[in-house]
């Protein structure tokens, strides 16, 4: 049992965006409570971002190393599966979140562990693994970063059969068999890539027309290619009906017939995890994401915030974190009186949540964007031209990688004469992306952005192709 006690602020879930807003109330002069039931750290340290990732990049180094003539040649061997599953355990240090508790420990922050449960305005009730509860008092803000869990639809047949969500597909020991998937959103593209390069016969079973289906069509049209390319099923139009079990594995049943499975991964979006924390003693629905201002305060409830997964608004760690520092600000700022400005870009308010998002899928070839597609200029009625380029043109990627193939989707806002959303898809573009960002978020006038002048001969010349490109349609 933890002795009751009070806080100037409570986090209730210590994943990466409550770890940034306790960090930043500290940092304010304010006191702080993590409350955690599982990891400190959260998702994207043990079963999404970094497990994912450190799965991949053996995959994407060799891929990279095979298209340099002269360099393919020391490419000899297979990877090693079994090293490189050590290595995705070594960046989760094996589940174990004692390094992060350390840091937690000498950042200021106390650190209670346990359910955390609202229990009226501005209490939290606390029950401990041994049953034991404690409650927590909060001077100020009670911050709810409880972050999402994965969406299982309510399939026939679906209590029967042992389903994989993003935890298991992230945190597997063993290469399963055959792996089929549903969803072809960004954890179904990234888990196919993986496992099919580790050596499991994938198939991928989406109900639109396009894998990636938010981004830019090119994208999700290259994935698909690369994906079958390298032997991955990939069915669009498919949607998954119903399931059942099959021996040791599963049949998965669609609109066109059957698929058998030695596993089978459901990655079809997520919800939020708000079922269970007292929502309701302080007259909300649980259950939901939380209705948030652009200070991630929570609509009609002015002590609480809602950040991170937890509100829905963007479920990516950056912008976690980002929304993290935004509200940890506002909250230290209500705390001393000190006036909160609402306008757009303020050191308060999560803006770039709408305007400039920027996201990496860690597929081959990747996909990096920031921004707005062409479609939702369109529905925004944004008047905008779009400005499209070979990425494999640049000398700077025909040197990257021996016939590379790659795309720049530009989005540019006619009005105001500046870009509003850039997608790159091709071989390293993940680090092309922050440039774009800051094009964004500065909206830089186009006039001016022809003085950015990329160095030579690297992949960022494309940005001069576009301007180029944009000038000349
Ligand atoms: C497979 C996969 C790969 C991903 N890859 C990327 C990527 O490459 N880049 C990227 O930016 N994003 C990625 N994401 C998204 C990213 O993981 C999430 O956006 C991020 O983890 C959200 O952080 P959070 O702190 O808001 O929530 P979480 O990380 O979910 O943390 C919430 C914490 O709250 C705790 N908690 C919940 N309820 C309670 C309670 N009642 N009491 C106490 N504690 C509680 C949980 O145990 C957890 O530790 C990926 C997601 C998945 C599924
Ligand atoms: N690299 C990254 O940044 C990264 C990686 C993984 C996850 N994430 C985050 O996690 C979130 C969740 O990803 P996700 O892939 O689970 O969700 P998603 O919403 O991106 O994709 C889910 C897909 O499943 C399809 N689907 C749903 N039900 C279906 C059915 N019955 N049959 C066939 N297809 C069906 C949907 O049409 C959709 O395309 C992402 O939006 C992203 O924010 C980010």
């Amino acid at each position: 049992m933890t002795a009751d006690q009070t806080f100037d602020v409570i986090v209730i879930g210590a994943g990466s965006t409550g770890e940034n807003v306790a960090d930043v109330v500290v940092k304010g002069g304010l006191t702080a409570v993590l409350v955690e039931s599982e990891l400190v750290g959260g998702e994207c340290s043990y079963w999404a971002c970094m497990p994912s990732k450190a799965l991949l990049r053996g995959t994407e180094v060799l891929e990279e190393a095979r298209a340099v003539g002269g360099a393919a040649a020391a490419v000899t061997g297979e990877q090693d599966v079994a090293a490189t599953l050590a290595r995705r355990n070594s960046f989760t240090s094996n589940w174990d979140d004692s390094g992060q508790v350390t840091w937690v420990d000498g950042a200021g922050i106390a650190l209670v562990r346990g359910a955390g449960r609202l229990d009226g305005e501005k209490r939290v009730v606390v029950t401990a693994a041994d049953g034991s509860t404690s409650t927590l008092t909060a001077r100020h803000a009670v911050v709810v970063c409880t972050g999402s869990e994965a969406a299982v639809p309510p399939l026939e047949g679906i209590d029967d059969v042992e389903v994989w969500t993003a935890r298991e597909a992230t945190s597997a020991q063993q290469v399963p068999g055959r792996l089929v998937i549903l969803g072809g959103g960004v954890v179904g593209v990234e888990m196919a890539t993986a496992w099919s390069a580790l050596g499991s016969q994938v198939t991928l079973l989406q109900r639109g027309d396009r894998l990636l289906a938010g981004q830019e069509p090119e994208a999700g049209d290259a994935v698909a290619a690369s994906l079958r390319d390298r032997g991955v099923d990939v069915q669009l139009n498919t949607s998954v009906t119903a399931v059942r079990k099959d021996g040791d594995g599963v049949v998965v049943v669609t609109g066109a017939g059957e698929v058998r499975g030695d596993q089978f991964l459901v990655a079809a979006g997520r919800r939020a995890r708000t079922g269970d924390i007292g929502l309701d003693t302080v007259g909300l629905a649980p259950g939901e994401y939380l209705d948030v201002d652009d200070t991630l305060r929570v609509r009609g409830v002015d002590w609480l915030y809602g950040v991170g997964d937890a509100n829905g608004r963007r479920l990516l760690t950056h912008m976690g974190k980002y929304q993290a520092r935004q509200a940890a600000a506002a909250i230290v700022a209500r705390a001393t009186g000190e006036q909160v400005s609402m306008a757009d870009w303020s050191p308060f308010v999560a803006t770039a949540d709408a305007a400039a998002t920027p996201q990496v899928t860690f597929s081959i070839p990747q996909v990096a964007s920031v921004g707005i597609t062409a479609a939702q200029a369109e529905e925004q009625g944004i008047a905008h031209t779009v400005v499209r380029y070979e990425l494999g043109n640049v000398a700077g990627s025909a040197l990257f990688a021996d016939g590379y193939a790659g795309k720049a989707v530009a989005v540019v806002d006619t009005d105001r004469q500046v870009l509003v959303g850039l997608t790159f898809v091709g071989p390293g573009v993940s680090e092309m992306l922050q440039a774009a960002t800051i094009a964004v978020v500065g909206e830089v006038p186009i006039s001016r952005l022809w003085h950015a002048v990329p160095a030579y001969p690297t992949m960022n010349e494309v940005w001069l192709r576009l301007l180029e490109t944009l000038r000349d349609q």
